[in-house]
């Protein structure tokens, strides 16, 4: 449908997209989950990517959130890389809900369970658009996580301008993603919240969207970090030709796409202490490059996977 042309929301409305997800999420064993998340985060640690944020949002109820985070805990438990766990409690309103209910049994008993379960979650997320949840349900489901110690870190203005950013900044949002609508008003307050924009160059380049406005934000002393977004939707492991889109589609320069995906990718996660520069102090990773120069790294289009000869981390070699 959608290389024939169809919107996202149009095929979202017909069942497919994250509700296509939902339903193979719910049949699918958390034995046969953690390896498909495994396999995925040793393709992403080979691209060079060190540090991942994996969220959970294809159960919708309940239970399989929690089977979600069971697996990234897992995950954070045990894989070399370093992941924080996302819930993402609010991804789609479930086929014969409404937004208002979802919400109310969300944050009187699907957040209460998460926390209660002690899954290591370090992140709340929703989906705040038209047709999903609105600013002010979004607004009382991260203020619910947040009660629990979670930083608010979610979507908004994807698809369409309803005001999200504004809502999280007022909310001292750690971060915010997507943000391809997002007004001259939010820059100004994100930047003064230092609120990071997650800015995903893939899925502006899948959906056809208008790229978010990254120069401005840039020029408005926003944090601005660069993030696969890999899912269903958008199923690129790489960082590389992430910051090729970047430089492509969001006109930044190769300096500031670099920055984008290491230290501002850090300070979107909370993490500057440890990760997103060799500095003295901080988890020893770096690339080795089989290149001329870093710029590589974005120049080589489609090549990246002989770019990056090696990735260490923590002094093991990863090839
Ligand atoms: N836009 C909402 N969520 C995802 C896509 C989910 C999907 O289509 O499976 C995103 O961040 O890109």
């Amino acid at each position: 449908m959608k290389l024939a042309g169809a919107g996202y929301m149009e095929i979202h409305k017909q069942g497919g997209g994250i509700h296509y997800t939902v339903n193979e999420t719910r049949k699918c064993s958390e034995e046969r989950l953690t390896k498909l998340l495994f396999n995925r985060l040793d393709q992403m640690l080979l691209q060079g990517t060190v540090v991942a944020e994996a969220k959970s949002g294809y159960g919708l109820d309940c239970e399989t959130e929690m089977k979600m985070l069971r697996v990234i805990k897992k995950a954070k438990e045990t894989h070399p890389m370093k992941i924080q766990s996302t819930y993402l409690c609010a991804h789609a309103v479930p086929p014969g809900a409404d937004a208002a209910q979802m919400t109310k049994e969300i944050v009187e008993e699907h957040i209460p369970a998460v926390a209660k379960a002690n899954l290591g979650v370090d992140n709340i997320d929703v989906f705040c658009e038209k047709g999903v949840y609105d600013a002010q349900q979004s607004k009382e489901m991260l203020l619910a996580g947040r009660a629990h110690g979670w930083a608010i870190n979610f979507h908004a203005e994807e698809l369409t301008y309803i005001k999200g950013a504004e809502m999280g900044a007022e909310l001292d949002a750690r971060a915010m993603s997507h943000l391809e609508l997002v007004s001259d008003a939010a820059i100004q307050s994100m930047a003064a919240k230092k609120t990071a924009a997650v800015i995903l160059p893939t899925t502006a380049y899948i959906l056809k969207l208008v790229p978010p406005p990254v120069r401005q934000m840039i020029q408005n002393n926003v944090v601005v970090a660069l993030c696969s977004d890999y899912n269903p939707n958008v199923p690129c492991f790489s960082m590389p030709f992430v910051m090729h889109l970047g430089c492509i589609l969001c006109k930044m320069t190769m300096e500031e796409a670099f920055n984008a995906a290491t230290i501002n990718s850090a300070f979107s996660l909370g993490l500057t202490d440890s990760y997103g520069s060799i500095t003295e102090g901080k988890v020893g990773s770096c690339l080795v490059l089989d290149a001329p120069s870093w710029k590589h790294i974005v120049y080589q289009l489609g090549n990246h996977q002989n770019v990056v000869k090696h990735v260490i981390l923590e002094g093991r070699i990863h090839s």
